[in-house]
């Protein structure tokens, strides 16, 4: 299990809250273990160098994956300052990529019990099962995923915990959460997986998965025996089929504080990146942003997700409902979504083009031609969909394409980084959803972004978590977005960087907090009264110093 220094003391620290003094209780490591109980020589910063070179001696990153687990569990404490000291190497390990393979196999390399399992066995002692967790007190945040479309893999059953467990390492390693306010949990609903359910090593219920009532009664239940037993909790809904993503949020984001990572979190990574990507276009075509035009490949829950943020942010910029929408157009498995094509799935609906009425139009190529897009987006699962002459069309349209292949993980990404650089001729505005790395091009390094939503939510959740909010607003959500998009250093934007580096997640998510603290103020969901009166330096000094630290 991931507790942290089990058995831990508390001392009473005393803390400066509006200007008065409190005491207030601090968890502390427990005492080193008695002389002779470990090396003499066992010298922490040492001890660092020592797990990097085990780590190093592996080859395969799934055993990567493996030995960090087991880290984790062993010394936690050594694993988050990995983590902090080496986020760029660590973070495709313990996250996407390394995390679908560690989806996939679950089954075969589980080891030891993480995370906590609600089964629809136990349905109607849910709460019983809840009451099981150890740290009921301590629990701030949650990430439940029902394992049915695990990055774009599909339905891995209880093969999704690692998402949950490693989504919660993120919020720990970046945003200081603590390590023992986070539930990693995997609602067990069956699978449709064949593979899986023919697998003698599955660890998940043998069964299809259940029809729509049944899930809707179980989350119900769910839902209602977490507000009983965590009632301090935020949480996070996971990689959800599409249908059940839009509907669970919509169906609890007044009830609970909850917010889909899919959904919103993309949305709000994606705006961030296309905000400082936009600015780039329009200074290389002097095409204002309200010219911009974007073209979804991907109709699904994030593909909808970002739109509906893209939207919000042309609804800022001055632009009617009906002017924002039409700078967007959904491509599915089917091609362009127009009005006549016929029936469509409702989360569609929105996006659907009233404007065109000929045949259905499926190469990419020609409804680039069709759209003349600025801003060409991927969440469609799809690998190699923006080929050659995909990225030399948008690249003959823009000076400055802006092509964002944000599938997962990286097996799955629309394009790879080199491609888009070749193509365009190092012209590409690029970010994708699992790293790549940087390219030489014309005398020059070029780096790429990533338009992951791990920059947002340990932030968003984060700023949640302190103001104590009692649901997570658009207007939040906008704010994580927006605090994103503003935390460029000087020396990042000379590099044409749309992202700031991950080595600075836990300055940036201490900025993010602190903008969706004040849009959890403005919007009158926050109930911690404390901080309502601090002034924005004060702020930003009392979320880093809320931060845990390993
Ligand atoms: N970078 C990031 O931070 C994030 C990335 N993602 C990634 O985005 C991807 C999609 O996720 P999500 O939206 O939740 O998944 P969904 O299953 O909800 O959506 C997938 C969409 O892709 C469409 N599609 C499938 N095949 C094709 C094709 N041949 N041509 C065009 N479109 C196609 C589907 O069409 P149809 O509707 O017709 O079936 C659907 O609209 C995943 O790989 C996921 O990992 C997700 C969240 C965050
Ligand atoms: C990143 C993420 O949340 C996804 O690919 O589903
Ligand atoms: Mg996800």
């Amino acid at each position: 299990m991931n507790v942290v220094r089990k058995g831990a003391a508390k001392v009473l620290n005393p803390v400066w809250v509006n200007g008065v003094q409190k005491l207030k209780a601090v968890p502390q490591p427990p005492p080193k273990p008695a002389r002779g109980l470990i090396p003499p020589a066992l010298d922490d910063s040492l001890h660092t160098v020592r797990c990097m070179n085990q780590l190093r001696s592996k080859d395969k990153a799934i055993e990567k994956y493996i030995y960090l687990t087991q880290l984790k569990d062993a010394d936690p404490h050594m694993f988050y300052r990995l983590c902090l000291d080496n986020m760029p190497e660590i973070t495709p390990l313990i996250y996407t990529p390394t995390v679908g393979d560690a989806c996939l196999q679950f089954s075969h390399i589980y080891r030891r019990p993480d995370g906590l399992y609600v089964s629809y066995k136990d349905k109607g002692s849910i709460l019983k099962v809840l009451r099981n967790w150890p740290r009921i007190d301590e629990a701030r945040i949650a990430v439940v995923t029902d394992g049915s479309r695990i990055l774009g893999l599909g339905d891995l059953g209880l093969n999704g915990m690692p998402i949950s467990i490693g989504k919660l390492s993120l919020y720990v390693a970046g945003a200081g959460i603590h390590p023992s306010s986070t539930i990693p949990i995997c609602l067990d609903l069956g699978t449709n997986n064949k593979q899986f359910l023919g697998d003698p090593l599955y660890l998940g219920l043998r069964q299809p998965r259940l029809p729509p009532a049944e899930m809707t009664a179980f989350m119900d239940e769910f839902m209602d025996a977490m507000r009983t037993v965590f009632p301090k909790l935020l949480i996070q809904f996971e990689d959800f089929s599409t249908d059940n993503a839009f509907a669970y949020l919509s169906r609890f984001r007044d009830r609970y504080p909850l917010f889909n990572d899919d959904i919103q979190g993309t949305g709000a990574v994606v705006l961030s990146g296309f905000i400082n990507a936009a600015k780039l276009s329009s200074e290389a075509s002097g095409r204002p942003l309200k010219d911009q035009r974007i073209l979804f490949l991907g109709a699904g829950s994030a593909g909808v997700g970002v739109g509906m943020q893209l939207l919000a942010f042309f609804r800022m910029q001055g632009m009617s409902e009906e002017e924002a929408r039409r700078r967007i157009w959904l491509v599915d498995s089917q091609g362009l979504i127009f009005d006549s094509r016929g029936p469509m799935a409702e989360h569609k609906k929105f996006f659907s083009r009233p404007d065109y009425d000929g045949p259905p139009m499926t190469d990419l190529t020609e409804i680039i031609k069709y759209v003349k897009p600025t801003a060409l987006l991927g969440l469609s699962t799809i690998k190699g969909a923006f080929n050659q002459s995909v990225i030399e069309t948008m690249s003959a349209l823009n000076p400055r394409p802006i092509i964002f292949p944000l599938s997962n993980p990286v097996r799955l990404s629309e394009c790879e980084y080199h491609e888009a650089v070749q193509w365009s001729r190092g012209q590409v505005i690029f970010a994708s959803g699992s790293p790549f790395p940087p390219q030489e091009h014309g005398g020059r390094t070029l780096y790429p972004g990533q338009g992951n939503n791990m920059y947002v939510f340990p932030g968003l959740g984060l700023g949640a978590i302190l103001a104590r909010a009692s649901k997570v607003t658009d207007s939040m959500v906008e704010a994580s977005s927006l605090g994103l998009a503003e935390s460029l250093t000087p020396e990042e934007k000379t590099l044409d960087m749309i992202y700031p580096r991950v080595e600075r997640i836990r300055d940036i998510s201490a900025e993010i907090a602190a903008k969706v603290i004040r849009a959890a103020q403005r919007a009158g969901v926050d109930r911690n009264t404390e901080i309502r009166d601090m002034w924005d330096d004060q702020l930003a000094g009392w979320v880093k110093s809320k931060m845990w630290n390993p």
